[in-house]
């Protein structure tokens, strides 16, 4: 049997970065970033405003391409992956929720949510049943034919999050999804959001900067300055043992761990 190479990526970790640099016009948002994803876990990403989570985020999801450093999805290398092939896959395996829902106002909330298997093309017959499906589960099924002006904050929210999970993605960002809403709604979408995710096993990284949204998550990593301040592993919620993730890379860090 061959030996995998000393630098391939962990085969259980869903999402891998290693010694991840970005910068945004020259000023450092990533300083040297590696992380590793277990596949069905909720990560929470945490830190201060400007922290670098958003940008973590998206060099994760393939929206930003590194300068320096690595990023596998299922131990496929996507920092080398060109533009039409990154799109490709965060349109088929990956799902987006940000803190505005983004809604296309002239569309009903099941046209919305079914978005992207109606992009993807779908059936008009199966992303109906597939968004209403999810609409349901989100208890929001009410609203299927309304449109998106006639919804709160905090049910558009829920459709947008009915938008990111339509697919049944491998991975959900979910980048401060609960910044627009008050308290008692926050608490509700963050485990509509955990809920959902864990009875699909969709793997989950949640960009935070509210300890309410951390302490719904498996474990929780923290930015500082764009570099990695800690890593915890949060109470008994860890989903793969009582440890938690924690194989080893082949540099003997922690797989689960932020490190530079
Ligand atoms: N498009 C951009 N152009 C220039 N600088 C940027 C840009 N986006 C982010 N930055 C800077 O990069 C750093 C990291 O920003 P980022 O948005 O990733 O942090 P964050 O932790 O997600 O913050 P927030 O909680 O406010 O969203 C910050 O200093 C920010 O000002």
């Amino acid at each position: 049997m061959v030996a995998p190479p000393d630098n391939a990526p962990p085969d259980n970790d869903v999402l891998w970065a290693r010694s991840v640099h970005y910068s945004h016009s020259g000023s450092p948002g990533l300083i040297g970033v590696s992380v590793g994803v277990r596949q069905g876990e909720v990560l929470a990403l945490t830190g201060p405003r400007g922290s670098g989570k958003t940008t973590l985020l998206r060099c994760l999801s393939g929206h930003l391409v590194p300068e320096q450093g690595e990023i596998w999805f299922n131990s496929v290398p996507v920092h080398t992956m060109g533009a039409l092939a990154r799109e490709r896959l965060r349109r088929d395996r990956f799902g987006w929720i940000g803190p505005d829902p983004q809604l296309l106002p002239e569309l009903k909330v099941w046209e919305n949510a079914a978005l992207p298997l109606l992009i993807s093309g779908a059936s008009h017959r199966s992303a109906k049943a597939a968004a209403c499906e999810w609409l349901d589960r989100l208890d929001i099924g009410a609203f299927a034919r309304k449109r998106p002006g006639a919804l709160t904050r905090a049910e558009s929210q829920r459709v947008a999050l009915a938008r990111a999970l339509v697919k049944e993605p491998a991975v959900v960002f979910a980048d401060e999804p609960t910044a627009p809403l008050h308290r008692a709604e926050r608490a509700l979408l963050l485990r509509t959001l955990t809920t959902a995710a864990r009875s699909h096993g969709i793997t989950v990284l949640l960009a935070t900067h509210e300890e309410e949204g951390a302490a719904v998550a498996d474990r929780r990593v923290e930015l500082l300055d764009g570099r990695p301040a800690a890593a915890a592993v949060s109470g008994a919620t860890a989903v793969n043992g009582a440890g938690g993730p924690s194989d080893e890379t082949p540099e003997g860090q922690a797989a689960c761990s932020l490190s530079a």
